[in-house]
Parts: C-alpha cells; structure tokens; sequence
C-alpha cells in the first residue's frame, strides 16, 4: 500500500534553519575546532548541509544508531552499529541529529561520548518533537518544533524509504502511539 504524505517543511524552510543554527555554532565556536558527530543515518543530508555553513575549523566524525527499524515507535533498545573514529578527550563535540523525540538515542550517545571526556560537548538537532520524550534530554542548537505525527523526508525514514526527499512530511497513515504500550 502507497503510504499518504503530507508536506510539513519545504526545503526553503529547512535551509534557512540550517543556516541559522549554523551562525549560532560559528558565533559559539569562532576559531576553535569543532568535531562534528553525524548520527547515521538520519542526520546525513541535515550534516551535509550544516557542515557548509560552518567558517570555524571542523573534523568531521560518524556513529551509526539504530533503535526504531521498521516501526514509527522506538524500540527503547538503543544499538550502536558503527563507533567513532576519533577520539573526542579534550575536544570540543557537537553530536549532530535529525530528530529528538522519545529522547533515548540521544541520551544513550551523550552519556558514552560524555563519559570519554571531551572539553564540551553539545547537541545540535534540526527537528524537536518533544510529544513523546521519554528521558531529559534537551538539545543545545534546535531548528524545528514539532508536535506530533511520524516525519519522513530530508534523511528521515519510514521503513528505510523517504530519505532522499527535499523536504520535511508528516506520514497521514503511521499508526497512532498506543499510552498503554511500553517502549
Ligand atoms: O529520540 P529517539 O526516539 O531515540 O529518536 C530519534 C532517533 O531515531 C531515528 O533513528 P533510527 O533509529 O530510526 O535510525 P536511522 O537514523 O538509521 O533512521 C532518528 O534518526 C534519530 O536518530
Ligand atoms: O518522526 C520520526 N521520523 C523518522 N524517524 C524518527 N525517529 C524518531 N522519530 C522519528
Ligand atoms: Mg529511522
């Protein structure tokens, strides 16, 4: 069955986030360097885009997460399928993500790359949906609000489809949160 989008933020809308979270990192960061952490696979076209926008110095680093395979409900099991490269002690971090909502992935990659002992370490995320937190996690540099409803588009998927669309959808036909359902 074809699943039913409905368009939420269009590209135009997207860039012009990007470049304001991208003034705010240089503005914080002017001449130091940063180590920017993709979190695949979700982050990958909003770090690409991000990434040019910075004038401070930037290594860039990746970590592969995976906690919702094919459902629009975390599994609550957050897996680290590829670690970093680098290593973060002493460094300036800034983890970069697609999307905050229930809070664990986030929380679960803050902690190990806390515990590593970087100088800083911040959360940069282009859409917060904050419906569905279930830990207290904030990001440091937010683009988006969201309230409810599973999005696709710009990196973000639904059964691994939709990551190469421009623009931001909310999926009409995801199937509802259930309350009662433990995650
Ligand atoms: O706040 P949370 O509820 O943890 O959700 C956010 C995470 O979930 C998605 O990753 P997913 O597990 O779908 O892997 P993917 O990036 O490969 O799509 C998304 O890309 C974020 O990394
Ligand atoms: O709304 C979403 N869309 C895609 N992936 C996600 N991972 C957590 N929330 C979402
Ligand atoms: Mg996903």
């Amino acid at each position: 069955m074809l699943d039913s989008l409905k368009i939420l933020y269009t590209r135009d809308q997207i860039a012009e986030q990007v470049r304001r979270l991208g003034s705010e990192i240089n503005r914080d960061y002017a001449g130091r360097e940063i180590l920017l952490v993709c979190v695949l696979k979700g982050s990958f076209l909003f770090f690409a885009d991000l990434v040019r926008t910075l004038t401070c110095p930037v290594v860039v680093d990746f970590v592969r997460l995976a906690s919702y395979g094919c459902e629009t409900i975390s599994s609550g099991v957050v897996e680290m399928r590829k670690d970093l490269e680098f290593s973060v002690t002493d460094r300036d971090v800034v983890i970069v993500e697609d999307i905050v909502d229930t809070g664990y992935t986030l929380q679960t990659l803050y902690h190990r790359l806390l515990d590593r002992k970087p100088r800083s370490l911040k959360i940069c995320t282009l859409l917060d949906k904050r419906v569905d937190r279930r830990v207290d996690i904030e990001a440091d540099y937010i683009g988006l609000a969201l309230d409810d409803g599973f999005v696709v588009g710009y990196g973000l998927d639904y059964q691994e489809k939709y990551r190469e669309l421009p623009d931001l959808y909310v999926l009409e036909d995801a199937p509802p949160v259930d309350e009662e359902r433990p995650i």
